[in-house]
């Protein structure tokens, strides 16, 4: 089963890029945020047209309980800001009727899958730093565990193109009150690198 590996940015697969190459594997780095990874993402698999996709890169966890460094698998995704205000309401696009807002792909069949703990994302464009919108996510959306900024995006274009999908991230940072120096970005990356190249070993060889 040969793989796309998809990250946002150059930082988060640096460690893995001459091994990537060594081993033939392509990989595309989309930019930050959801329309840059559905276009380039897009553009991408007209040309490769991989077995599955594979989206690395670092997230936020919403809760406190996963430590920092942490490697997970996101299974389902969402544009949890994709819809209207109604007052103090949120109503998710589903309600207005104009599509759909979340996303459970399929996986690949492969002979080493990974087996990390399962966990529920959202996708934002405004990463959370504020303790009240906080509060509010957390009681709308009482599943989600970790955000990113392009994760139902990958799995928006996974499903449009039916092909399999996994995305994995490793946690940088925790969804509070803006604390920039509490980041540990260099660990996430160190561990998400380590989990692929042992995981690409297993499965593309
Ligand atoms: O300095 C910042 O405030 C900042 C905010 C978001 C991301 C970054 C990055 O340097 C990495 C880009 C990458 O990181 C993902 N990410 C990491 N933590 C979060 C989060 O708490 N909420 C949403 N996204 C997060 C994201 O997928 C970006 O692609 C710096």
């Amino acid at each position: 089963m040969r793989p796309l590996i998809v990250a946002a940015t150059d930082a988060e697969i640096a460690p893995s890029i001459d091994f990537l190459k060594r081993l033939q594997i392509p990989y595309l780095t989309t930019g930050v945020g959801m329309t840059a990874t559905a276009y380039q993402l897009g553009k991408s698999i007209t040309q490769i047209r991989p077995d599955y996709i594979l989206n690395v890169g670092i997230g936020g966890a919403l809760y406190k309980d996963i430590p920092l460094g942490t490697v997970i698998q996101i299974t389902k995704d969402s544009f949890s800001e994709l819809g209207a205000e109604d007052g103090e309401l949120f109503l998710p696009i589903e309600e207005l009727g104009f599509g759909k807002s979340v996303f459970t792909p399929s996986f690949p069949s492969l002979a080493s899958p990974p087996q990390l703990a399962l966990h529920t994302g959202i996708t934002v464009n405004t990463v959370h730093g504020n303790e009240q919108s906080i509060l509010l996510l957390k009681a709308r959306l009482s599943s989600a565990t970790i955000e990113t900024m392009e994760g139902a995006a990958v799995f928006f274009v996974s499903e449009a193109e039916n092909i399999p999908c996994l995305q994995i991230r490793a946690i940088s940072n925790y969804v509070e009150k803006r604390n920039r120096q509490a980041w540990e970005i260099p660990l996430a990356i160190k561990n998400l690198n380590v989990w692929l190249q042992e995981f690409i070993l297993k499965n593309s060889l």
